[in-house]
């Protein structure tokens, strides 16, 4: 049948590998950790790049393309981060028959393929700032349990490399990009937010301080790591030789900072906002924010009831609403709720003979299944409210109950307990070994 067969409060991990896969977000693949991304993953990631893409064009900041090979040399030349990390690195070995002379390893991140050509490129203070990005996969042997958008073998990312001549200027690009972060998860995905700095140990080993946005997932009680904004000091242009001469004609390193958001935030969105019904799309993401459902009865005037759909729809389309019919004649309405309910689609409208005969459509939110029967006269106005009221109520609904999970802890004993209890933990923090 179309319904789940596991709940998400009784089996979590269960219920999310169903959900993204009868969602069609996801299909399994034969190789451990890798996903397809269906078209309904990708009209998301495309909605959330294109706003991105947009903010860092703003900033001046550019998109490049560098290879996904690095050779060993360049890869070993971070000792102390790769070597936490080498496990996790995939390596090209053969072509063909043959072996290669010289293993190649394929991009985990690109510090180190990009950072020698900084190094080349960046000569007096005028080649500064040099501010890139990039679109691209990267590959990480993960080992530990893989799970859909959340950990995969190789996922979809944008990593931004940047380079200044002083470190205020890199340090207000910081905070600048994990605004950004902030913005994709509280005014795209719904979801509630923490912005901070990384102690000491979690930060980015090669790194001068990692600011990140975290989110909580009240049914495991952890929080997710949403994306993060590094600022590297000096510390990869000592390594890689990024030097340039300033004002006064002295020899100085840049300031850098790395920072990257990925297809995880989709595995973040699925598990906030998702119900027992299956995926449930926050309006801003969704590829289709509106399904037309014709509700033909026997007799009753099928054609106007077709045709009242279809002028819906492009009434909707032409307000910038993403609004589809579903006229296929081999699906009962019934099937089509499901589905879409399943797929996660924030609003249903249904046409049938008293709809048509009242001039007025149906309209089902999937948020909270509530019904409002709209005007025709006043459907763009109706439906545009719908759509805001969902995506906001979605934000509130997750930060009540992300606030409802924080616990303040004074003692190690309370710490254990509100942690078994998948409390999300608010303590005092002196950042000593
Ligand atoms: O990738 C980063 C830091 C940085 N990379 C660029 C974008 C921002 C930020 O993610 C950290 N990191 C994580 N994971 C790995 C590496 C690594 O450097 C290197 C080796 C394999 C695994
Ligand atoms: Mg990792």
């Amino acid at each position: 049948g179309l319904g789940l067969t596991h709940k998400k409060d009784e089996n979590f991990g269960e219920w999310y590998s169903e959900v993204v896969v009868n969602g069609e977000m996801i299909e399994y693949y034969d190789i451990s950790g890798c996903y397809i991304l269906r078209p309904w993953t990708m009209a998301i990631w495309e909605i959330m790049q294109a706003f991105f893409d947009g903010e860092i064009k703003k900033m001046k900041i550019k998109n490049c393309y560098f290879p996904l090979f690095v050779s060993p040399t360049v890869l070993q030349k971070e000792k102390d981060h790769i070597e936490g990390f080498a496990p996790e690195v995939a390596w090209v070995t053969k072509s063909g028959e043959s072996d290669l002379e010289v293993p190649i390893a394929i991009r985990p991140t690109s510090e180190t393929v990009m950072y020698p050509y900084y190094s080349k490129w960046i000569r007096g203070h005028r080649d500064l700032p040099l501010r890139l990005n990039q679109w691209c996969n990267v590959v990480r042997w993960e080992f530990s349990n893989p799970t859909p958008f959340i950990r995969s073998r190789e996922f979809l990312w944008q990593e931004g490399h940047t380079a200044f001549a002083t470190k205020p200027e890199a340090d207000e690009e910081v905070l600048e990009i994990l605004e950004l972060y902030r913005r994709i998860y509280e005014e795209f995905l719904a979801i509630p937010v923490v912005k901070g700095k990384k102690s000491e140990m979690e930060k980015f080993a090669g790194g001068l301080y990692t600011t990140s946005v975290e989110a909580f997932v009240p049914n495991t009680g952890r929080g997710v790591q949403g994306a993060t904004s590094h600022c590297l000091g000096q510390n990869f242009a000592k390594m890689f030789e990024i030097n340039f001469e300033n004002e006064k004609g002295e020899k100085a390193m840049v300031w850098q900072n790395s920072w990257a958001y990925s297809t995880r935030t989709i595995g973040v969105m699925v598990m906030v906002h998702g119900d027992d019904k299956g995926l449930v799309l926050p309006p801003k993401v969704a590829s289709v924010q509106v399904i037309v459902v014709p509700v033909p009865y026997k007799d009753a005037d099928t054609q106007g009831i077709y045709d009242a759909c279809t002028a819906t729809v492009n009434s909707l389309n032409e307000a910038g609403i993403r609004a589809e019919a579903d006229f296929r004649d081999n699906y009962s309405p019934g099937w089509k709720y499901s589905h879409w309910e399943m797929k996660g689609v924030p609003l249903r409208i249904e046409i049938g003979p008293k709809d048509l005969a009242n001039s007025q459509v149906r309209c089902v939110r999937r948020d909270n299944a509530s019904k409002k029967d709209i005007p025709m006269a006043n459907l763009v106005e109706g439906v545009k409210e719908l759509l805001d009221n969902i995506q906001q109520s979605l934000f509130d609904a997750a930060k009540v109950k992300r606030d409802a999970c924080v616990q303040i802890v004074k003692t190690w004993e309370e710490f254990v307990d509100a942690l078994a209890k998948r409390k999300l933990i608010l303590a005092p923090w002196c950042d000593e070994e």
